[in-house]
């Protein structure tokens, strides 16, 4: 994909893509934090409801047992004062009558009429006798208002008993639920909820495009819902300053994408550049007998300053790799090995310089011959230059096997490099057919120490010499880890701080010097 990124059309579309899946995440999740937040308010409101619900029905219970026990003659005038005295001193009753047989006879409000008057059907009749009526018309007026009647009394409810508490922002019903029974009666609210029967999930929750919260106590009940998109507008502000949050967050993503992006362009140019003026150098670490301290090979390592800057390999060489460019820069490295170390190289015939090959090398058919042509050049033996390669340029053992092969027999040793990192066995390096591996410094570095995988090093030497393969130690960096593989016989070389940390072509060359 990271070609793409030095295509304009690319960019953009990654721009937009970006900016619009930050700007959905936010309304996503400002939605969230609305619906969330709004559960509180929603749960104060429901409870405000509930409290002047039980309040409205506890004074119409209390004012039918006053009724009941008037000490006056039925529907005489003098209960008719009565039933008024009475009625001035609540809060959220709109009258009181006297009922029997099924007619109304008086009330406070209607005085004593004439005839009396059929009483309508009930819409629930509870089990200690209690007659609801969710909303009666009123004999006395046209308006409607909820009745509660029993014995010889009703009373008529206030049907703005509600009013003081309404919310814009909520829907409500408030419902009658005597114990014993399983309906109950819608009585006053801006919800349509009917008269009877209205089934109360309990608690808080969402159906569909509504929220809604339940709760109930002692006779009464009350349902509160709220229209989530109406929420959703009521909080357009913060809605649209996290959406636009959310976008600008895309957007960053997005220039930190390209950023990033570009500043690995920039290091591919800037190689591409080193490369095409041969900026780049070599410096040798010793590979050494580590019983005898005696050099047998040296491994070169490339390095990269640019501005007094040292920028290292494993930062590079991948760049290198992912842009085509590792075949010039391992040809850089042999030409400089060549150049620093031939005739070194012609005077210990039994020493070698190690070369680092990535996977585009090993599988480049061309790369063994143009590699001998500089080395007949150079007057330099095939066999004094070994190649190391990684676990990972083998993962295809088909091409690896044929590749190595190939180069084989051109008389260079191959190495399996920084073994153990991978997935490779020991017995598929052996169908692999390559000279040796190079234990990486991670299992060198537990020698001496009480970590588990100290266990690991005898038995991957073990199995190495198994299948006859000669064996580097990496990374040995303290005279406990030298001793440890000194005492290894047959031998073992070795390679490490401790002999040598990498450095220039000079100091290697005074190290095969024959001592005077
Ligand atoms: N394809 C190519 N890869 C190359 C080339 N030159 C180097 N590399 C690879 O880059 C990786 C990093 O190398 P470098 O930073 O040079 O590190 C090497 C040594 O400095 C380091 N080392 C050696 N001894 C010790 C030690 O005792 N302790 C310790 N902590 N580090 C030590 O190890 C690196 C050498 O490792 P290896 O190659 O596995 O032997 C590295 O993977 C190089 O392979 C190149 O030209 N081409």
């Amino acid at each position: 994909m990271s070609r793409y990124f030095d295509r304009r059309w690319f960019l953009a579309i990654m721009t937009i893509v970006l900016v619009a899946a930050g700007a959905l995440c936010g309304t996503w999740i400002s939605r969230l934090v609305v619906i969330s937040s709004d559960r509180g308010q929603m749960q104060i409101f429901a409870d405000q409801l509930l409290n002047r619900a039980v309040e409205v029905f506890a004074e119409a219970d209390k004012m039918l047992a006053v009724v009941n026990a008037s000490p006056h003659p039925f529907c005489s005038d003098k209960e008719i004062m009565f039933l008024r005295d009475m009625l001035f001193g609540t809060k959220y009753l709109k009258d009181m009558g006297r009922v029997r047989d099924g007619f109304f006879h008086c009330s406070a409000v209607f005085g004593n009429g004439k005839k009396p008057m059929p009483l309508i059907k009930h819409d629930l009749e509870t089990p200690d006798g209690k007659l609801i009526y969710a909303n009666s018309r009123l004999a006395i007026s046209k308006s409607t208002a909820p009745i509660i009647g029993i014995g010889n009394a009703n009373v008529v409810l206030d049907p703005a008993a509600f009013e003081t508490l309404k919310n814009p922002a909520y829907t409500f019903g408030v419902m009658y639920n005597p114990q014993g029974v399983s309906s109950t009666v819608g009585m006053f609210g801006t919800l349509d909820i009917g008269k009877t029967g209205m089934e109360l999930p309990a608690g808080a929750g969402r159906i569909g495009d509504t929220v809604y919260r339940n709760v109930c106590r002692n006779t009464a009940c009350v349902t509160v819902h709220a229209e989530v998109g109406r929420l959703e507008s009521s909080a357009e502000p913060i809605t649209s300053i996290i959406t636009t949050f959310g976008a600008a967050l895309g957007g960053a993503a997005a220039v930190i994408l390209i950023l990033l992006q570009r500043n690995n362009l920039s290091l591919k140019a800037r190689l591409q550049h080193a490369l095409s003026q041969n900026r780049l150098t070599v410096e040798y670490q010793p590979i050494v007998d580590v019983a005898t301290g005696r050099p047998v090979a040296a491994e070169a390592l490339v390095r990269w300053r640019e501005n007094g800057e040292w920028i290292p390999p494993d930062v590079f060489i991948p760049v290198a790799e992912k842009a085509g460019l590792i075949n010039r820069l391992t040809i850089c490295v042999i030409d400089h090995v060549l150049s620093d170390m031939a005739a070194s190289l012609d005077a210990n015939p039994d020493f070698h310089i190690s070369i680092n090959i990535s996977a585009a090398d090993l599988f480049d058919r061309h790369f063994g011959a143009l590699l001998a042509l500089r080395l007949k050049e150079a007057n330099v033996a095939n066999n004094q230059i070994a190649l190391e390669i990684t676990e990972r340029s083998t993962a295809n053992a088909a091409d690896a096997k044929e590749a190595i092969e190939r180069l084989r027999s051109r008389g260079h040793k191959i190495y399996i490099d920084d073994f153990g990192t991978g997935y490779s066995s020991l017995a598929y390096l052996g169908e692999l057919n390559v000279d040796g591996i190079k234990i990486d410094k991670s299992f060198t570095q537990t020698i001496g120490t009480s970590s588990v995988s100290v266990s690991i090093v005898p038995q991957i030497i073990d199995m190495a010499r198994a299948h006859g393969l000669a064996i580097v130690v990496e990374g040995i960096e303290t005279t406990a880890q030298r001793d440890y593989f000194a005492a290894l016989k047959p031998k073992v070389d070795g390679q490490g701080w401790l002999f040598g940390r990498p450095a220039s072509a000079i100091t290697i060359k005074k190290a095969l010097e024959p001592v005077a």
